[in-house]
């Protein structure tokens, strides 16, 4: 009989990852970014036939996708090289190359934020002449005409939605994750969607409904719900909240007169249909763990896009929210689900009783190599969830089992939870790292002899302060993009980030001693493990200096550190073969250092 080879790294990473989509009006028409060519690129399906072709060529990473609702261009965001200065592009109706529509500078930021009913007028936010706190402006298609309609100020600012008049606006304002404002502007008035703006709360997801503006917020509440402002009695009240969730997005079904909403709980979403006239709250089914995109249609047809730990970025349809059918058909090649390992979700008492949720994915008895890779999450403020990622599922494959704690910070587990990191980067997240690292020895799911560090971004940081500060419980560490001097870091974020950057990480001055406590670098002399620094030239967010100075300031010392640089690549990897590239480097890497 013919035998086959264990699967390879290549394999896994021939995954496809789809970052987003937009259907028709009509239905006609589904469009959505993916790299099913090796890079970022926009695939269109002409349904009922859900078969993909090349809609715009672009090879660049995508950040909307907008299609007109007359059906005669299709507008779309790119960067270049993930330098995430998105600017808009028009492609034709029938596909293309885009054209640059509303652009500037390279160094310049261009976002959508609505495009008129009529398809004539694209509401926009531009870093141009406001590059920390955004202006947002309207270009007239018919004339060509472009102006300023609000000058960003205090704090970022972005136009969110716009009612069907377009005579009135709600604009956002971010003070930190944890703190975004809402505001209505009618005519030459400005009322507050929340009854205190001066209280620490978000607003987001504002939809024009008649008369009343819904949205999702937490004001004075754990976890967010649905509340309105009636633009008549100029009141605010809550509408809908569901026990233990946080509503986290709103689609409204014009048609049916309905809300879809996404719930996130923990390291899984719940959807939910909320209809406003019978108030009747129904929990959906769906065929993924983890929803990314919900988009209603006219004819209240309801499409997502999401994946699970062993089942990758897929779009679905419904038609009414019950009975899913899949559209594209995006998998591992040559592996089912069964070969793939779903994660185990437990939960461990941190350093001062705090329980802590986390994700476990054993290797497989006939794959695990017996050693363990410790997986900080990025963002702070994100959390490691049901998904799909190549690179897990091809570690555990070669025998690694992985460990991902949602430590404090993480977002699914209510308001003050993911406050807990704010202005304390490195002392409570670091502590129910290290509570983790010790409960996996006390329950014998790992080896103290066998256990790796890998983190990206935030993950990477505390990769390093780990490494830094408690290097005897690792074999080998590798850091992807990861912040290794918060002096440096708080300077060198994007433009709009800075008037967030107090709230959330503090003040280089004023929190001096804590920002020297928490840098990596302050604690070079505990780098003693081999180390993998892996970063993106035009990585906006945390920026190549970042990995740069850990990598000389080690390199120096004598220590053993490997460096690899993508010049095409930002803050992740979207070109399949530099994926490829940096997984392959990993997996050699650990394998090196298993001893
Ligand atoms: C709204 C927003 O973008 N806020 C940013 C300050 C933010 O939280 N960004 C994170 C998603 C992020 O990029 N963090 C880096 C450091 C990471 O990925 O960990």
């Amino acid at each position: 009989m013919i035998t086959f080879s264990k699967p390879t790294v290549e394999q896994f990473f021939r995954t496809y990852v789809i970052t987003n989509f937009s259907v028709s009006n009509d239905e006609k028409k589904l469009i959505f970014s993916a790299n099913l060519n090796g890079k970022m690129n926009l695939w269109a399906m002409d349904l009922p036939d859900t078969y993909p072709y090349l809609f715009a060529h672009h090879d660049e990473s995508n950040s909307f996708i907008k299609i007109d609702p007359e059906n005669r261009y299709v507008l779309a965001g790119f960067d270049k090289d993930g330098d995430e200065n998105h600017q808009i592009y028009a492609i034709a109706n029938e596909g293309g190359l885009p054209q640059p529509l509303i652009t500037g500078d390279p160094s310049e930021k261009f976002f959508l934020s609505h495009l008129s009913e009529d398809g004539q007028r694209i509401y926009y936010m531009t870093s141009e002449g406001n590059p920390s706190f955004l202006n947002t402006r309207v270009r007239n298609l018919e004339d060509n005409s472009d102006e300023i309609i609000h000058v960003g100020e205090v704090s970022p600012t972005n136009l969110t939605a716009v009612s069907d008049d377009e005579k009135k606006f709600v604009y956002l304002r971010s003070f930190a994750n944890t703190y975004v404002t809402g505001f209505v502007k009618v005519g030459n008035e400005t009322y507050s969607l929340t009854p205190d703006p001066n209280k620490v709360h978000v607003t987001f997801e504002p939809v024009f409904v008649d008369e009343t503006i819904y949205f999702v917020t937490d004001y004075d509440s754990e976890y967010s719900y649905v509340a309105k402002f009636d633009l008549n009695t100029k009141e605010f009240s809550q509408v809908l909240s569901i026990d233990n969730e946080s509503i986290n997005s709103l689609e409204w079904d014009k048609t049916n007169k309905l809300f879809y909403l996404l719930t996130e709980n923990g390291v899984q979403d719940n959807l939910y249909k909320y209809n406003l006239s019978s108030e009747k709250l129904e929990k959906l089914s769906t065929p993924v763990d983890v929803i990314e995109k919900v988009q209603v249609v006219k004819s209240g047809s309801v499409y997502i896009l999401g994946r699970s730990a062993t089942i990758p970025h897929n779009i679905f349809q419904s038609a009414d929210g019950s009975g899913w059918e899949q559209l594209t058909n995006n998998r591992v090649l040559g592996l089912s689900t069964e070969d793939m390992v779903e994660p185990d979700v437990v939960s461990y008492k941190s350093f001062d009783g705090m329980e802590i949720e986390a994700l476990l994915f054993k290797a497989k008895p006939e794959n695990d190599n017996g050693h363990t890779i410790f997986w900080p999450h990025g963002g702070p403020q994100a959390s490691e969830r049901k998904f799909f990622r190549s690179m897990f599922q091809c570690f555990l494959n070669r025998g690694y089992t992985i460990f991902a704690p949602n430590f404090r910070g993480s977002t699914g587990y209510g308001s003050s939870f993911v406050k807990l990191v704010e202005q304390d980067w490195g002392e409570g997240p670091r502590l129910d790292c290290v509570a983790a690292i010790e409960w996996l020895f006390e329950n014998n799911i790992t080896d103290r002899e066998k256990l790796f560090l890998v983190g990206g971004s935030y993950g990477g940081y505390m990769a390093l302060l780990l490494h830094g500060r408690h290097a005897e419980y690792f074999k080998a560490v590798v850091d992807i993009f990861g912040p290794s001097d918060l002096f440096t870091f708080v300077n060198s974020v994007p433009a709009h980030w800075k008037p967030i950057m107090d709230r959330w990480l503090g003040d280089p001055e004023r929190d001096k001693e804590r920002f020297i406590k928490d840098s990596p670098v302050t604690y070079l002399d505990g780098m003693v493990k081999p180390m993998l620094v892996i970063q993106g030239a035009k990585d906006p967010r945390v920026v190549k200096e970042e990995s740069d100075q850990i990598v000389e300031k080690l390199t120096a010392e004598g220590r053993e550190v490997e460096y690899l640089l993508l010049e095409d690549e930002g803050h992740g990897f979207s070109k399949k073969e530099n994926e490829i590239r940096v997984y392959s480097r990993m997996l050699e890497f650990l394998e090196k250092h298993q001893g």
